[in-house]
């Protein structure tokens, strides 16, 4: 695992653009795993300065999300599907046919699920994942438990995820409780991982993360262990608390 530590957020973003854009700008039908969440934005705002500015070609790129809460359609504004919009597609020349994120309102959710790695695997696998890390250790939304799924699934989220999600909320009331993730094989199956955390919040799970040598399910991003090819950026909040 290389550990990146970076002055504060705008310098992670950076990093973690710089790395993004020189992958897509070396193969232009790269596959993306995208995430959602606070963390990414600066990123994402990166991609879009370097197809403004340095003319990055996103016509042939592929993305796949991590996550949606079942029940949001694509034009419920605090869906993932919104705010990938919102925060990227609507800026660059992606195709919108190659973008993809868990369709929360599928009819038949168990098979839609099975047909999201299919998709995956389809167009090839993802080359490089970008993921947040929530408080508790999930990524995407595996939450801690007994067992994680290794293909995308139905999950019940946890009080706490849904409490510190009600944020995009216009109240507590209004979270899911339920979301489509991507699984933890789905991930790790992911040919490159970049997990950025930003401010003294993440700090306790990224001090775990980083001295506790063990892989448990009630901490969810302690697999990431497990993978060759991690490269945690985080700012000097989120390393030192
Ligand atoms: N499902 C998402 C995760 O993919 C994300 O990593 C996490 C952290 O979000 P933030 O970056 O806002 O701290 O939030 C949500 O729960």
């Amino acid at each position: 695992m290389k550990v990146l530590v970076e002055k504060n957020y705008e310098a992670i973003s950076k990093t973690a653009g710089r790395i993004f854009i020189e992958s897509i700008a070396s193969k232009p039908d790269i596959v993306l795993g995208l995430a959602t969440g606070s963390t990414p934005i600066g990123m994402y705002k990166e991609m879009i300065r370097a197809y403004e500015e340095e003319g990055l070609d996103f016509s042939k790129v592929k993305t796949f999300n991590l996550d949606e809460y079942v029940g949001l359609s694509q034009e419920h504004p605090s869906s993932y599907a919104y705010f990938m919009d919102n925060e990227l597609f609507k800026y660059i020349n992606i195709n919108k046919e190659n973008t993809h994120v868990p369709d929360g309102k599928a009819e038949n959710i168990e098979e839609y699920c099975k047909r999201y790695d299919e998709m995956i695997n389809e167009a090839g696998g993802i080359d490089i994942q970008v993921l947040g890390i929530g408080e508790n250790g999930h990524i995407a939304f595996n939450e801690p438990d007994e067992a994680l799924s290794a293909g995308t699934s139905v999950v019940k989220l946890t009080e706490n995820t849904i409490e510190v999600n009600s944020r995009f909320f216009d109240s507590l009331e209004e979270v899911p409780k339920t979301a489509i993730t991507m699984g933890m094989g789905s991930i790790l199956r992911a040919r490159k991982i970049i997990l950025l955390a930003s401010g003294e919040k993440k700090a306790p799970v990224i001090k775990r993360l980083l001295n506790d040598n063990k892989v448990t399910t009630m901490f969810p991003v302690s697999f990431l262990l497990l993978h060759p090819d991690v490269t945690i950026i985080v700012d000097e909040e989120a390393y030192n608390g």
